[in-house]
């Protein structure tokens, strides 16, 4: 994978000195332009042509040694940044009358900088390049010209600012690419997290919460409760008779039983309520705000929708209920307290004949389909 990158990398830095060299020999055409309009002479154009190969092949061969790859600037773009002003500058001190080109060519270096530099890097580049200016300028500047004496002239000058144009909206082309790139890849990262944070708390059948998660809802509720005394209650939800459906209709028409009671208990919860998969047929509800009398009423809709629903359409002659126990969270305890609480209380009510609510033991009540009878 690393070798994988490192590769791309290389490519993508030889690519990039491809555009610079091409870059160069467009400049060294418009010089031998300049040759022949009488501007400067041929060997200022000859010397501008060996430069650019030279310096190419310089960076091709370090690149493709790949010494650099470990370092921060793979591409090597800071050294190609610095050789490509000292370079202009060099040119713009020998041959002051085409001297705007070599100018001109600094806002396409600077432009291929910053698709690669950092601010600092940026920074000491400027600085580089400012210090040159300075220098070129000292040296120079009473030669300094703009050639426009013929019409050849004329048209080259006009040529080259309409090539260094192209250049820099060519880089700031690759600049923008590269930013929206990015942002695609930054949305597809934050996806793979949201995904990789569902896989980690849902139910992968039911799209519930899963167990894992449970246990972190139960442990902010239970700060909740101590902090302000808000009151929650945990029941546990069981259909009755569910290993049947498996071994007679199939592991698929148990899912589908499994998905349709996680919608008849969403239809009847409220939306402040948690509702996970225990694991299997088993299922919690946490009712938060909520005192066991009120839960009570909750589930027994439940309990009644389960046994009114029409169970045959996943296999024939079905019929489904469900078992829960219910306990309210108390002072002092902790979660597994109250849990072992409400699956005794689911026991109490598989014992007492299934399809009912049951109140845990120390509450003494629980119900049968709708009816608050003693149990315990
Ligand atoms: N289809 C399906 N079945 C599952 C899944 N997870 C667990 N089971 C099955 O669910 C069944 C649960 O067993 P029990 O709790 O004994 O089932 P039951 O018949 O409801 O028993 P009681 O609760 O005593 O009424 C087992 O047969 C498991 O294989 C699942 O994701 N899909």
């Amino acid at each position: 994978m690393k070798a994988q990158r490192r590769k791309e990398m290389n490519a993508m830095a030889l690519g990039m000195l491809g555009r610079v060299a091409l870059s160069g020999v467009l400049d060294a055409l418009l010089l031998w332009g300049f040759v022949h309009a009488g501007v400067i002479q041929s060997d200022i154009a000859l010397f501008y042509g060996m430069a650019v190969v030279v310096v190419t092949l310089v960076f091709y061969l370090l690149i493709r040694s790949g010494f650099q790859r470990r370092s921060k600037d793979p591409g090597l773009t800071f050294p190609q940044v610095v050789a490509a002003l000292l370079m202009q500058t060099g040119f713009l001190i020998l041959a002051p009358q085409v001297g705007y080109l070599f100018l001109i060519n600094f806002f396409v270096i600077y432009a291929f900088g910053a698709l690669g530099l950092s601010t600092f890097w940026n920074a000491v580049s400027w600085l580089i390049g400012s210090l040159a200016l300075v220098l070129a300028f000292s040296l120079s500047s009473a030669h300094l010209q703009f050639p426009v004496s013929n019409n050849l002239s004329q048209l080259l000058v006009c040529l080259s600012f309409i090539l260094t144009l192209g250049r820099c909206i060519y880089l700031a082309n690759m600049m923008s690419r590269m930013q929206r790139k990015i942002t695609e890849q930054n949305q597809q990262l934050v996806k793979a997290m949201k995904r990789v944070q569902e896989l980690a708390t849902r139910d992968e059948l039911t799209n519930i919460e899963n167990r894992r998660s449970l246990m972190e809802i139960l442990a902010v509720e239970q700060k909740r409760f101590q902090r302000g005394g808000t009151p929650f209650c945990i029941a546990i939800l069981d259909l009755d008779g569910f290993k049947s459906v498996n071994d007679n209709f199939g592991h698929a028409a148990g899912d589908m039983v499994l998905k349709t009671f996680v919608e008849i208990v969403r239809n009847e919860m409220r939306l402040s309520d948690h509702f996970a998969r225990y694991g299997g047929d088993e299922f919690v509800l946490v009712l938060t705000g909520t005192t066991v009398q009120e839960g009570v009423t909750a589930l027994d809709r439940i309990c009644a929708e389960t046994e009114m629903y029409d169970w045959s359409k996943f296999g024939k002659d079905i019929i489904l209920t469900a078992s829960i126990g219910i306990t309210d969270f108390r002072p002092g305890e902790s979660i597994d307290e109250a849990f072992q609480r409400a699956d005794m209380a689911l026991y109490g009510a598989k014992a007492a004949g299934r399809n009912r609510v049951m109140i845990s033991p120390d509450t003494f009540e629980s119900s049968d389909g709708g009816t608050t009878i003693r149990a315990f």
